[in-house]
Order: C-alpha cells, then sequence, then structure tokens
C-alpha cells in the first residue's frame, strides 16, 4: 500500500507526542518564502479579500475568515496517529481557533497570516481565460483555500490548507465557504482514498459552524434534474487537508504562460522558481538537487509520468471517477486533489460520470485520456524551461508521446491484477467488459465476488441488477468463468489467490447513497453516520461484522438511479 509519493526527507521521527499547538509550532518550517516569491501588492496583513488581479508572485498573503461558533465534527485519528498528534489536541481551544479559521493568536513561530496561490486553468488540453472575471487569467487560483501552515512532522514536510476558509483575491465575487456537506463528503474520502492504497492530499480535521449558513442551488427531493431546481441554506464547514504540497498542474501552467508571453520581466525566473519549488517538495526522493534545469525538467516530466499514470490506474481500480479532472484539478504531485463531483461506481458504466455538466470527457474509462490532457500541458509548460535546447526538448518530447503506451501497461496490469492473473489476457478482458456491460453489473461486488474464486456463476449473479438473464448471456458467463478459472495462477493456492485479489479489489467503496445520509444527520447534529462511515471506509479490503455487511456490501437500490444530488451533481460547493 502506499501513500504519497515519499518527499525525500529523512524519516525523523518527532522526539515526543503533540499534545499541544506549541509543541506544533515548534516544529514549523516556512522555507518556502525564501525561495518563492510573494505577490509585491499584497500588504503583509493578508485582509486581501476582495477579487482582484495578482499579476505576478507566487503566493499572496491571506488572512483566513473564521466561522462562527465552530464545533467539532470530525479528525482522521489515522493521520493523527501519523503525525503524532494526541487526539486529544484536536479538541484543544487554540487547535479549534486555528482549524476553524482564526489564526490570529497562534504560538509562534507559526504565522499569523496565511497563503492562497493563483493557478491557470485548462480543460481536456485547451487553455482557458473565461473563467477569470477579468479575462486576463489574473484572478483567478485558491478563492477558498487558504493554507496556514507548513511543518515537518515525523521527518516530513506537510502543508495544511484550510478548504473553505473565507474569500481571497482569487474568490471570483464568491463567498470562499465551503458547505457542511461537500466538506463531509471531501472529508472521509481522502482518508477512504488512502486506506485504498491511492494517493491523495489527506483530511486533518473538519469544523462546522454552529450559527452560519450559506445559500447553494441544490436539487429538490427526488429530483431527476440534471440541474439543481432550487436552493436551500446550509451550514458552512471549514475542512484541512494536508499534503506534501498543493501545487496544481494548473499552476505550473500559470506561470509558464506568463513566461511564453513575456508578461513582466521576472515571468521566466518565476517560472523555474516554481519549478523548482515543486521538484524540493515532491521529487527530491528522485530529482538530484546537482543537476542542471533541463535534467530535472526531463527526471520531473519522466517521474510525474510515471506517478500521473499508476495514479489513474488505481482510481479505476478501486471505482473511483475525478469527476472534473481540468489541469487546476491535476496535482503535479501525482495524487488525488479536489474532491468535488467525484463518485465511486455502482453500475459498471465505461461512461459513468457524476458531473452533470462534463459530458463524456471526465467519464470513468475516459480518465487516461483526460489524465494524458493535464500530462499534455504539463509537458507544454514545462517545454518553456527549456531553452530550445534541442537535445532536451527530444526527450521531453519523447516522454510526452509515450503517455499512451505507458497508460496502457499500467491498465493492463491494474486488471491483471483485478483478475488474479499474472499476465494480461486481452480476449478474456474483452469479453468480461462486454458482459458486465450488458448485464449490469456492480463493479464492487462484482470484483470481490470473483476474489473468492467461485466455482460457478451463482455466486457472481450477488453483482447483477439484472435480475432475469438471457440464456445466451448466461451461458457467455459461464464460458467466461471456465476461461477464467484456466488462466488463474495454479502455482497458488485458492486461498492465496483468494487473499491476494481481496487486497487489490475493496469490498467496501464510499458509495455517494451512503454519503447521503450522513451529511443529512449530520444537519441534524448526528454525526454517528460520520464516524461509522470512517471506521468502515478506513478498512475498505477487510471483511467486517455481518452487520456492516448487509448494510454496506449490497447494490445500489434501482430508485436512487438517476436522483439529482445522488446519482449527479452539477458543482461541487
Ligand atoms: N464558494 C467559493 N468561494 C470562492 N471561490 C470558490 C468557491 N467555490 C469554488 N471556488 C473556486 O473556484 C475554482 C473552481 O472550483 P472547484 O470546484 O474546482 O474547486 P474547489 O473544490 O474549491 O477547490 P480545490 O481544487 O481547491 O479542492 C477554484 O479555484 C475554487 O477555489
Ligand atoms: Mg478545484
Amino acid at each position: 500500500m502506499e501513500g504519497i509519493p515519499k518527499t525525500g526527507i529523512e524519516n525523523k521521527q518527532n522526539s515526543k507526542s503533540i499534545e499541544t499547538l506549541n509543541d506544533l509550532a515548534k516544529l514549523v518550517d516556512y522555507s518556502f518564502m525564501n525561495t518563492l516569491n510573494k505577490d509585491l501588492q499584497s500588504t503583509a496583513d493578508g485582509i486581501d479579500h476582495n477579487p482582484r488581479q495578482v499579476f505576478s508572485g507566487h503566493y499572496v498573503p491571506v488572512k483566513p475568515t473564521p466561522i462562527k461558533n465552530p464545533k467539532y465534527i470530525a479528525h482522521s485519528k489515522n493521520l493523527f496517529k501519523e503525525l503524532g498528534f494526541a487526539n486529544s489536541l484536536v479538541k484543544s481551544p487554540d487547535f479549534v481557533s486555528m482549524f476553524s479559521g482564526d489564526i490570529s493568536n497562534v504560538p509562534e513561530p507559526m504565522s499569523k497570516v496565511g497563503w492562497a496561490c493563483g493557478y491557470a486553468l485548462s480543460i481536456y488540453g485547451n487553455e482557458y481565460y473565461q473563467q477569470c472575471p477579468f479575462g486576463t487569467g489574473n484572478g483567478y487560483g485558491d478563492g477558498r483555500a487558504v493554507s496556514v501552515l507548513e511543518a515537518v512532522i515525523n521527518g516530513k514536510r506537510w502543508e495544511m490548507q484550510l478548504k473553505g476558509g473565507g474569500r481571497t483575491p482569487y474568490c471570483r465575487g464568491a463567498d470562499g465557504r465551503a458547505v457542511l456537506r461537500s466538506s463531509i463528503r471531501e472529508f472521509l474520502a481522502q482518508e477512504h482514498m488512502h486506506s485504498l492504497g491511492v494517493a491523495t492530499s489527506r483530511s486533518l480535521s473538519l469544523f462546522t459552524s454552529n450559527s452560519e449558513k450559506v445559500d447553494r442551488p441544490w436539487y429538490s427531493h427526488g429530483s431527476h434534474s440534471k440541474d439543481p431546481d432550487m436552493m436551500i441554506s446550509e451550514d458552512i464547514a471549514i475542512s484541512t487537508r494536508v499534503a506534501p504540497s498543493f501545487i496544481r498542474v494548473g499552476q505550473i501552467e500559470l506561470f509558464a504562460r506568463r513566461a511564453r508571453k513575456n508578461e513582466h520581466s521576472k515571468a521566466m525566473e518565476e517560472l523555474e522558481k516554481i519549478v523548482l519549488h515543486l521538484i524540493e517538495r515532491e521529487y527530491s526522493d528522485v530529482i538530484d538537487e546537482k543537476l542542471s534545469i533541463e535534467e530535472k525538467v526531463i527526471l520531473l516530466a519522466n517521474e510525474f509520468r510515471s506517478r500521473l499514470t499508476k495514479l489513474v490506474a488505481n482510481w479505476i481500480r478501486v471505482g473511483f471517477c475525478q469527476g472534473n479532472f481540468n489541469s487546476d484539478n491535476c496535482a503535479a504531485g501525482g495524487y488525488t486533489l479536489d474532491y468535488g463531483p467525484f463518485g465511486f461506481l455502482d453500475l459498471f458504466d465505461p461512461y459513468y460520470q457524476p458531473w452533470s455538466s462534463s459530458g463524456d470527457h471526465f467519464s470513468f474509462l475516459n480518465q487516461p485520456i483526460a489524465a494524458e490532457q493535464n500530462f499534455h500541458m504539463f509537458y507544454t509548460a514545462l517545454k518553456t524551461l527549456l531553452n530550445s535546447k534541442e537535445k532536451y526538448l527530444d526527450e521531453l518530447e519523447e516522454i510526452r508521446s509515450g503517455f499512451a503506451e505507458v497508460m496502457q501497461n499500467k491498465m493492463e496490469m491494474m486488471w491483471t491484477s483485478k483478475l488474479g492473473l499474472s499476465t494480461f489476457d486481452k480476449e478474456l478482458f474483452n469479453e468480461l467488459l462486454f458482459l458486465m456491460v450488458k448485464t449490469s453489473v456492480d463493479y464492487t461486488v462484482f470484483f470481490r465476488e470473483l476474489s473468492n474464486i467461485p466455482k460457478d456463476i451463482n455466486a457472481l449473479k450477488k453483482s447483477f441488477y439484472e435480475s432475469v438473464l438471457d440464456k445466451k448471456i448466461e451461458k457467455r458467463w459461464e464460458k467466461w468463468l471456465i476461461k477464467w478459472k484456466s488462466l488463474i495462477d495454479t502455482a497458488k493456492t485458492k486461498e492465496d489467490l483468494s487473499s491476494q485479489m481481496k487486497l487489490v479489489n475493496p469490498k467496501y467503496t464510499l458509495r455517494e447513497w451512503f454519503l447521503v445520509p450522513a451529511y443529512l444527520h449530520a444537519q441534524e447534529e448526528d454525526y454517528s453516520l460520520i464516524e461509522e462511515l470512517q471506521e468502515i471506509m478506513t478498512n475498505p479490503y477487510s471483511e467486517q461484522s455481518d452487520e456492516i455487511n448487509n448494510k454496506y456490501y449490497k447494490l445500489k437500490p434501482l430508485e436512487l438511479f438517476e436522483v439529482g444530488g445522488i446519482s449527479h451533481v452539477s458543482c461541487s460547493s
């Protein structure tokens, strides 16, 4: 299992557990402030909450806006343990203040001002400027995400970022807030993905406000409408997410676009600085500091290609669809970022897409292509740094043009492991795809049942949404199973193979219809379902109690298909 790729910092443990904010303050390290540029127009106090253009610099000092009357909802016990945080820390008044947005009284040397970053947007390989209210791209970036801390904890560098932390210059006139519903989804999903062994940003804590609400478009009960059909008033929340950095492909693009257009005298220097920063934060274990910038760029492209292809193959392995895989939602460290209109598959559908506004671009089995489009934008940005040096341009081009093949290999390896085989069998796989679509199969239940190495197709029928099978299709399933059995690794005992497959095919995934009651109850101040889901979904490969099995290992009820807010969403807020 792997989480976020290692940062290469020596794995030094904290000398003692972190019980107070003062203990945490001793570990802070804002070294990026020495190497990156601050926006020159900003003032040091960070009271900079109105939308405006940010023309240069890598970050803008921003003071987060606290939520009123913060109330604890959840924290990740797993991440707390990894960081060496005592569980009692989460309820201490100074921790609650800080991670609900009030950093005005944090202990020295913690910064009393946070920061937000600008980034560009490309959708499916096309540069966009329209989403910026000024039409220039200078007003787009972290509109509601404010980082508040960087620290080296247990030998790893972590950045902590409030999502929903109030307006920043990039807010585009919006409120800078996140609602409780979407914050619960993101909070649970990040830790679930980590437990599934998929690289991701992590969840630290989640606080809601006891008294502040905002209006958001949403669906009326049982609505089949594609877009929300009403406005609702929702509680707001701040969740804190944690990663080695939050640099996005879009961020590298922003500086490359400025350099390409020679927008100001430091544009090229700022591009180089952000790329070196990315390498330092996310790739220092594989890229030697002493190499030339060109050599570093080549290694970076190669390693990011490797991480991104692995990431997307992993998404497909666990049935995850990111939903809005634009370049600004694509972390340059190669992990999952932005759990907005994401979804876990119930019914297997290659075109499954939880975000009703995206068409097929970001649909389930198109994610490798969407990733390639983001990689193309990353490549285009990096090219700007190679100073027309042919040798390096050729190498970079080769990495770019090899993306599809590397992706295909990773996909084949992934399917091979899901099927418990040692080599990829195209014919067997294509027939399975056909049958899964034809029979309307539940993706998670099917692969988990297959992991039991059933003697006939009866056990697999548990995963079929189709209750009556066409005779011809039934015969094809039987034939398929016989062929599959003839190909599985006979050197292994049935038990060994089954255990191996169960480590690849999760039993429990965070389906949207599990999340809906959890956030609805939370709106009534009942957080028990959040706790229950947290427990179950951080052990997704384990066999759990019969009660949990009956409740969470099952097909999606038919009446929930095509219902707005359950089967699709139109925005993430
Ligand atoms: N309520 C809001 N107030 C201000 N800015 C917002 C708000 N909602 C979204 N944004 C900004 O709009 C852009 C696009 O939104 P998107 O849904 O991709 O992001 P998000 O879920 O807020 O962000 P992230 O990618 O940081 O997880 C982002 O730059 C985001 O910061
Ligand atoms: Mg986003």
